[in-house]
Formats: C-alpha cells, structure tokens, sequence
C-alpha cells in the first residue's frame, strides 16, 4: 500500500528510485544522468574513486540534498514533493558528519536511546523502558553492549561507528544509509563490522541498505547489489558479482585491477 503523500507512479517495492538525476553546484556536475533503483529486499554498495558523486547519491537517498533535474523518489515520497523531515524519521543514516554532531560527554546508551526522539543530547524527553531496553539490546547487538555507559568522546573510532549504526537502528529504519562505516578502523575493527554488518544484511527483516565504500575489501557477504561510480557517472551497476568484476573496477578507479572472490568476499590489486 502506498503512503498517503506517494507518488502513485512509483513501485511501491522501489525503495529508492533515482530517475536521469543531475546535481550542478557551482556550474560543476556532482552527478549526471544518473538512474538508479534499489528494491525493498536489495543490500547495495556504491563504490567508486575520492570524488566519484558517492557521498552526493547518498544525500539524494536520506532526502538531504535536492536533484537539480531529474526525480528522486525515497520510501515512495518524492523529494521536492513532501514532507522531507518527516520522510527523514523512517531513515537511519551514519555518516561522519553525523557522527560529528554527537556530544562527546553523552553516553553510548543515551547516544543510542536519544534517536528515539531524534535528537543528539539527551535533555529532558520522556522515554520509556521499552525504548531504553532496545537502546541496551542494539548496544549488545553491535558488541558494545560493555559500553554502555562509556562517555562516547572516549570511545574508539571502531566502537563509535559501532555505536552509531546501533543508533541508526534504534527508530526500526525502513531504509539504512552507511557511509564509509570501516573507514578508519584497524584490521580486527573492520573485520569485527564487516561480519556484523554481513549479520544484518543476511537478515530478512533488516531493512533495505546502501553502503558506500571506497574498497572491495569491506563489501559484507549478504550485499546483493553494487553501483560503481566515476567522475558522477554511473560505470556498472546490478547483482554484486556480475558488477564487481577486475574489467568494471579498473574502469571505476582508472587503472589496470584484478579482482579475486574468495567465498562471499572480494579482494583487488593492481596488475
Ligand atoms: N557544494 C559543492 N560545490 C561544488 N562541488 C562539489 C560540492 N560538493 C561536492 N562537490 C564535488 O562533487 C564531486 C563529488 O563529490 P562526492 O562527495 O559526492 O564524492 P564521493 O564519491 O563521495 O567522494 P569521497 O570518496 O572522497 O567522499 C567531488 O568532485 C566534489 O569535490
């Protein structure tokens, strides 16, 4: 069924739907011609080079940046056509510079807890025990869990990312937005994520995900879909193993590549 404000064009199954968009800013194209389309049941990963329009399709897709031709549709809405904040509330959206907006003295429960109200910093909201019981299950879900009360400034980079997607989960996201969530984090970090990610995208019940990467290497097995980008151009797009192929990644990142699949992981060098 469709939401009150749904475009009725629009399959309802389409989770994005990314229709010829452009963005220009500064008479520079941040994407072009862009067409892209994600399904309720799809785990996806944009990959592409520093620059490559990745961080500018997410923005599209957590309805915080608005196309300059071409339509936009999230959850069924139409960006441009509704209610973009409320539209906001069925997201869960990690990024750094959400991660940024955290305060450092507040606790990794209270972090996790505060996006019930959609708020960073808890003051005087009312929560109930339920949410605060969800708060500590995601926190254990994420391994965590020992952090809880843990002033998040004191947190390392890998706990904090950890900390933040148990966040994004608290509000039952209907769409899960990662940017760069193993960016940073050491071997055992990323590895640790990876496999808690692969949990999640294995679960029928997760919602529809886009992770945007710079490496194959942090693809987790379970992400069905990926979209290679270069220059705001989309160079490949589809089912993850038809898509992440030495051939599609050496025309992404403008050199000769050989991409191995080990299993349900990838890894890539230069030839
Ligand atoms: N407000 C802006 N005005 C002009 N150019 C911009 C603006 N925002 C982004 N760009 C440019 O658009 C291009 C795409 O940026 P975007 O952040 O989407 O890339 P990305 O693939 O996420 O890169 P990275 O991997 O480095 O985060 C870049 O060349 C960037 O410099």
């Amino acid at each position: 069924m469709l939401a009150p404000n749904a475009s009725p064009e629009v399959d309802p199954d389409l989770v994005i739907a990314v229709d010829d968009v452009t963005v220009t800013r500064g008479g520079n194209h941040l994407v072009q011609d862009v067409g892209w389309q994600v399904e309720l049941d799809e785990r996806w990963v944009l990959l592409g080079p520093n620059g490559a329009g990745k961080t500018t399709l997410l923005n599209l897709a957590s309805a915080r940046l608005f196309p300059t031709s071409g339509t936009v549709h999230v959850l069924g809405e139409r960006l441009g056509r509704t209610n973009v904040a409320e539209l906001r509330t069925r997201l869960g959206l990690v990024t750094a510079a959400a991660g940024a907006r955290i305060p450092g003295d507040e606790t990794a429960h209270d972090t996790v807890l505060t996006a019930a109200w959609g708020v960073v910093g808890r003051f005087r909201e009312a929560y109930d025990e339920m949410d605060a019981g969800r708060a500590t299950e995601l926190l254990e879900q994420w391994g965590v869990g020992h952090l809880a009360d843990r002033r998040y400034g004191t947190l390392s980079d890998g706990e904090r990312k950890r900390v933040q997607i148990a966040r994004a989960m608290m509000t039952d996201p209907e769409l899960l937005l990662l940017d760069e969530p193993a960016a940073g984090l050491d071997l055992g970090g990323r590895e640790d994520l990876v496999r808690r990610l692969s949990e999640l995208a294995l679960d029928p019940d997760a919602p529809a995900t886009v992770l945007v990467t710079h490496h194959v290497e942090e693809i987790p097995p379970g992400y069905t879909h990926a979209l290679l980008m270069r220059d705001g151009a989309v160079v490949a797009a589809g089912p993850a193993p038809e898509v992440i192929t030495g051939e599609h990644l050496s025309k992404t990142f403008g050199l000769p590549l050989s991409v191995t699949r080990i299993g349900d992981r990838y890894t890539a060098q230069a030839l």
